[in-house]
């Protein structure tokens, strides 16, 4: 198994880190345009190995994508963060370039692969990279919901004052500030609905948080995050390799499901070793399947914007 995170900032070294640590792979690749940063990042991961007992050795690459052939599972983290008072939705103009050119660079080397996208805004790079390489839409996997159902959780724990690990929740929709849709009402505390131990008005706040989560710690830490940025997209890259059928709600094109069509969005898919293998379809109330069509019409308007 050969894996390689494009980008070595803070989410792609993140990630890459979470997936050595975890020896998802014989070889793992980091590459990023900057000279010199994803050899040094990769070297300080691997004097980690001999501390934490892994086997798995990182390569860094400036820009040569030669050293990338043959990968299984490619991540594309390479492209701006916002900055505090920024949306996602404003960094589709650099980042759309970036993630075009390393999609088509990725492919000449490793036409296999399948591609986990994780630069902003998301849905809007996950259509773009499926629509420039013509792949199968099995093989583009958008993370935004992954990160969006763990902050979920967090918030629930910490309103509950209970374990994270016993709170099952997902968010689905886009993976922006106004177009995720945290799924309280199927929310529960290992089974039983969270709505039976949080008062409404406080499980509302739950969600509007989980929504802005991702610009709370923009705000807190200057630019976006990375610890759980980056371990989502490796619990991704785990079920992928080890084929572990996990249900996990990530972007991806929709053909009819949920009511759209041509468009990448977070739904709940089954994450195994072809890529998302299947879309489970939640039946939703009429007010989440209003949300859904809401945040789809958003999405979709940012999708218009690579064609402006
Ligand atoms: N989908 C999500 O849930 C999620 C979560 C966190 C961050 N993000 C997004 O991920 C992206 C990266 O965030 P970050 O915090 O790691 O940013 P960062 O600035 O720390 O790292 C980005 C890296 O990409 C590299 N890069 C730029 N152009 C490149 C190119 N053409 N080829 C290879 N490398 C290139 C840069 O040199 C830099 O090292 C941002 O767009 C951010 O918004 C998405
Ligand atoms: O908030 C951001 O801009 C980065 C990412 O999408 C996140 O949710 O952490």
């Amino acid at each position: 198994m050969k894996i390689t995170v494009v980008g070595a900032g803070a989410v792609g070294a993140t990630t890459a880190d979470n997936i050595i640590r975890r020896e998802l792979a014989e070889e793992l690749v980091l590459l990023d345009i900057k000279e010199g940063v994803a050899e040094g990042k990769s070297l300080d991961m691997y004097q980690t190995a001999a501390l934490l007992n892994f086997n798995t050795k990182p390569v860094g690459s400036t820009n040569d994508y030669e050293k990338t052939k043959g990968s299984d599972v490619v991540v594309i983290t390479s492209g701006l963060p916002r900055k505090p008072g920024m949306t996602r939705e404003e960094l589709i103009g650099i980042n759309a370039g970036i993630v075009k050119s390393v999609t088509d660079n990725i492919l000449k080397y490793s036409p296999k692969a399948i591609i986990v996208v994780v630069s902003n805004p998301m849905d809007t790079m996950t259509y773009l990279a499926l629509r420039e390489s013509g792949i199968p839409k099995k093989r583009i996997i958008g993370m935004g919901g992954a990160l969006d159902s763990a902050r979920f959780k967090t918030y629930l724990a910490l309103e509950m004052n209970v374990s994270p690990n016993d709170i099952h929740g997902m968010v689905i929709g886009g993976h922006g500030d106004t177009t995720m849709i945290p799924l309280t009402r199927l929310a529960t505390y290992n089974g039983i609905p969270v709505s039976r131990f949080i008062a409404a008005d406080k499980l509302d706040k739950v969600a509007a948080d989980t929504m802005v989560g991702g610009a709370t710690l923009t705000k807190l830490i200057g630019t976006s995050a990375w610890y759980a940025p980056g371990a989502a997209t490796a619990m991704i890259v785990e079920s992928i390799v080890r084929n572990q059928k996990r249900i996990v709600p990530c972007s991806v094109m929709l053909n009819g499901e949920y009511g759209q069509k041509d468009i990448c969005m977070g739904v709940p898919v089954v994450i195994g070793k072809g890529g998302w293998e299947k879309i489970i379809n939640l039946r939703l109330s009429d007010a989440e399947k209003a949300s859904f069509a809401k945040s789809a019409e958003a999405v979709r308007n940012m999708n218009a914007a690579l064609d402006a």
